[in-house]
């Protein structure tokens, strides 16, 4: 994890421009074969195509935002991988979460890299081990981190989002990935 990928001014007005600028929306997740409200909000973005089923259900992509386009062009240069999407969440609350999963959809291809960068509250993240739940990873992702995902982290292991009791102020996360073939 890189703490102050982004400085804290840059990422604060980030933050801000996201809030206001994205077309935040309650997405629906498949769970045990019932469909309910994920709690948090959600935005899929991504470039024409970029299709993508998610917990079983299929979101058509908003256009770019301005202010992401020079941090997508900075995580290609930096990890080399042409990220032409990315899923925002928005925790309004320490209510909000998100439950254990792996980033494992078939259109993002055999062991993908996901670029996940933090932009307000800090938020505690788990990585656990599929055959070993011993085997876990903490990390508490502050304002402006980077955490990079890549080889077989989500074969290997699921992460989640925890949720929390404490007073915690807004946060939003943006993972930045490749889809690799459209499902339709
Ligand atoms: O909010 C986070 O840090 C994690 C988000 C996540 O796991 C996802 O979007 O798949
Ligand atoms: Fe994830």
């Amino acid at each position: 994890m890189l703490r102050g990928w982004l400085r804290t001014s840059p990422a604060s007005a980030l933050h801000r421009q996201l809030t206001d600028g994205l077309p935040w929306r309650v997405h629906r997740v498949r769970l045990f074969g019932r469909e309910i409200d994920s709690p948090r909000l959600s935005c899929w973005i991504g470039d024409r195509g970029t299709t993508y089923r998610y917990s079983g259900v299929r979101h058509h992509p908003s256009a770019w935002p301005d202010a992401l386009l020079p941090i997508r062009e900075r995580l290609i240069r930096e990890t080399g991988v042409a990220f032409n999407s990315v899923l925002a969440n928005l925790y309004r609350d320490g209510r909000d979460c998100m439950g254990w999963h792996s980033d494992d959809e078939p259109e993002l291809g055999a062991q993908p890299v996901i670029a996940s960068l933090s932009l307000g509250a800090t938020r505690r993240f788990v990585l656990r081990h599929r055959s070993d739940p011993m085997h876990k990873l903490v990390l508490e992702l502050p304002h402006g981190s980077l955490l990079v995902m890549r080889g077989a982290t989500q074969e290997d292991y699921r992460h989640a989002l925890c949720r929390t009791a404490k007073r915690v102020g807004p946060r939003i996360n943006l993972t930045f990935r490749r889809i690799m073939a459209n499902p339709d």
